[in-house]
């Protein structure tokens, strides 16, 4: 075997790809290799996850008309399939559209590279822009820590920063900060902007800005503000809580509920009450454990109003009658999942390395830990509130999850229905317009997949796919019509909302038609003279084929793009007009 580069990336993707890995994700591979020499670096993780990004789309290619590529290349007659993949994604995929080195399999697959970009360009035309794409770009989300700073002065300081940075990049251009329209704490930026605003750029690590994903700050924002009547002066659980992302975003949000709070709630009986609210946060693994500490410690001032309490235990095993969790009113419960929502994790496309029976196990299995955790937060007799989320796709790890704990919840219960669990709408996700679905095995009705809150990244909402639902016990009251709830997020930063203005600035490395090699020996050379650059949209002139195949991208993106901005100004514009309307009428009752 040839020392080729791609022999350390091919043996992780080997693992990864094999049942034997006992679904092991990439990170725990990676982290368990070679401890003592260091682990593979950081170029071998990229090709690995590129690659693994690309299996499902080199299968289909390969499998197309009836295996024929798949057949002639060897796929299933080599050893090492992992690294055959590795150098099909090199060749197909990757920047410089070439295979390093030598070996058998290169030339195996050098053979019929003309035919196999031939397949990867009907793919794409076929498969629409996200099929060929490196992958999927979202803009750079950057939750703004309140805890420790504030938005005015994080926008200031990313300004500078940008304004410091000499090179082209898009987001060095004006206007180009954004205030989300649903996470109130949310900053948008172009998808460029993580070369900058990295986990190792001094506003991250100190703390001031967490680099987290929009849908999953949806989950604390829902437990925080998903009723008109705030949750102060309780405790809450995060019943799975490592690395603590949405931990440390419900101690922030909760925190600025007491900032928010009249004067006159502050006090109690003629005292000014000191509000002390703790977040209980379960984490079951000793290592996630400490991550989530160190986490909490870094992001959650002790000088707050809200505390968060590292649990190193299982949620399952809690006592809902425990002493010390009488104050608690609300959970938030986001268990292991099968990540599938997650668009360029490359542990989503491990699903095509099982059998469709061993995938349907491990997402039942997962479906019934869930249902299982799910019910115990249920349990808790004084909890009224649950948030329960998953970054999964698959409706068993969601609706159906949803609609047993429900039915199988409530029926057991004989005390007043006023304590039965009911699906509620979030007040401050109703300008969201994906939503749950209706029957099916969950056999939720509409009404309550209406209440559900879906994210799809991979059609237009620019985000991971994620899934939230928020319960209430029926004795919960909401103060405010929720249907004349406007949106939450005061932006009073001069900035403007994002909607949708970084969905067409994505740069989406095409496929490219291979010259057809005149000979075996001069094809690498072809391949290296003419595959050196990306064919970057709108850089290089292309054939007839590639220009269809990019106007049928551009134009599904676009479309997506355009009706993703108008559905969120069109739910947003109402939100704002319901919310003058209710200021208004507020105005003449009062003056009545
Ligand atoms: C999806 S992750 C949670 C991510 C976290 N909410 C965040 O946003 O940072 C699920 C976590 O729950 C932990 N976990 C799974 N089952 C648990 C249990 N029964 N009790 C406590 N923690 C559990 C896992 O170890 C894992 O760290």
């Amino acid at each position: 075997m040839s020392s080729s580069p791609y022999q350390e990336p091919g043996s992780i993707v080997n693992e990864l790809l094999s049942s034997k890995s006992g679904g092991r994700g990439l990170k725990s591979i990676i982290f368990s290799k070679n401890k003592t020499k260091g682990g593979p670096n950081k170029s071998t993780y990229a090709t690995v996850c590129k690659t693994m990004q690309h299996i499902p789309a080199i299968n289909a290619v390969l499998n197309d008309d009836g295996g024929k590529l798949r057949k002639a290349i060897g796929l299933d007659t080599v050893h090492n399939k992992g690294l055959m993949y590795v150098m099909l994604y090199e060749l197909l995929f990757s920047k410089y559209k070439s295979i390093r080195g030598g070996g058998k399999l290169k030339r195996m697959i050098i053979k019929h590279q003309t035919a196999l970009h031939e397949g990867v360009n009907a793919y794409v035309s076929e498969h629409g822009a996200a099929a060929g794409k490196t992958s999927v770009n979202f803009p750079r989300y950057a939750r703004v820590n309140i805890l420790q700073s504030s938005i005015n002065d994080m926008v200031k300081m990313l300004q500078e920063s940008f304004a410091k940075t000499k090179s082209e990049k898009p987001f060095d251009k004006a206007g180009s900060i954004f205030v989300d329209a649903h996470v109130p704490d949310l900053l948008v930026l172009h998808p460029s902007a993580s070369s900058f605003l990295h986990q190792n750029d001094e506003a991250v690590k100190s703390g001031n800005i967490v680099l987290q994903d929009k849908s999953s700050c949806f989950s604390a924002l829902v437990l925080a503000r998903g009723n008109s009547t705030a949750p102060v002066n309780c405790d809450f659980i995060d019943a799975c809580a490592a690395p603590g992302n949405k931990t440390t975003h419900l101690a922030a949000l909760v925190s600025s509920l007491y900032n928010d709070l009249p004067k006159s709630k502050k006090k109690k009986n003629g005292k000014k009450t000191k509000p002390n609210s703790t977040i209980f946060a379960f984490e079951r693994s000793s290592t996630r454990h400490k991550i989530l500490k160190s986490r909490a410690d870094t992001l959650v001032p002790t000088s707050q109003k809200v505390a968060v309490e590292p649990i190193l235990g299982d949620f399952l095993k809690s006592n809902p009658k425990d002493p010390q969790f009488a104050n608690v009113r609300g959970i938030l419960l986001d268990p292991s999942c099968s990540g599938s929502g997650i668009v360029n994790s490359p542990d989503r496309c491990r699903d095509g390395r099982n059998t469709k029976e061993d995938k349907a196990k491990r997402i039942q299995s997962l479906s019934n830990f869930q249902l299982v955790a799910l019910k115990h937060a249920m349990s808790f007799p004084l909890v009224d509130r649950i948030v329960y989320s998953t970054c999964s796709v698959h409706d068993e790890e969601n609706e159906v999850v949803v609609g047993k704990a429900l039915s199988e919840i409530n029926e057991t219960m004989t005390d007043s229905d006023e304590d039965h669990w009911q699906l509620v709408s979030p007040a401050c996700l109703r300008h969201w317009p994906r939503r749950g679905k209706a029957g099916g095995a969950g056999g939720l009705s509409e009404t309550q997949a209406s209440c559900l809150i879906r994210t799809d990244g991979l059609d237009g909402d620019e985000t991971n796919g994620f899934f939230v639902s928020y319960f209430e016990r029926k004795r919960v009251v909401n103060t405010e019509d929720l249907e004349t709830n406007g949106t939450h997020v005061v932006n009073d930063y001069n900035l403007p909302f994002y909607e949708g203005q970084f969905a067409n600035m994505n740069i989406i490395v095409e496929p490219k038609t291979a010259a057809p090699a005149p000979s075996k020996s001069k094809s690498d050379k072809v391949a290296k003279k003419t595959d050196n650059k990306p064919t970057v949209r709108g850089m290089h002139a292309s054939t007839p084929k590639q220009s269809d195949c990019r106007k049928l991208e551009e134009k599904i993106a676009k479309k997506k793009a355009k009706k993703l901005a108008w559905k969120q100004k069109q739910a947003l514009q109402k939100s704002q007009r319901l919310s003058e309307k209710k200021s208004k009428d507020a105005v003449n009752s009062s003056k009545k």
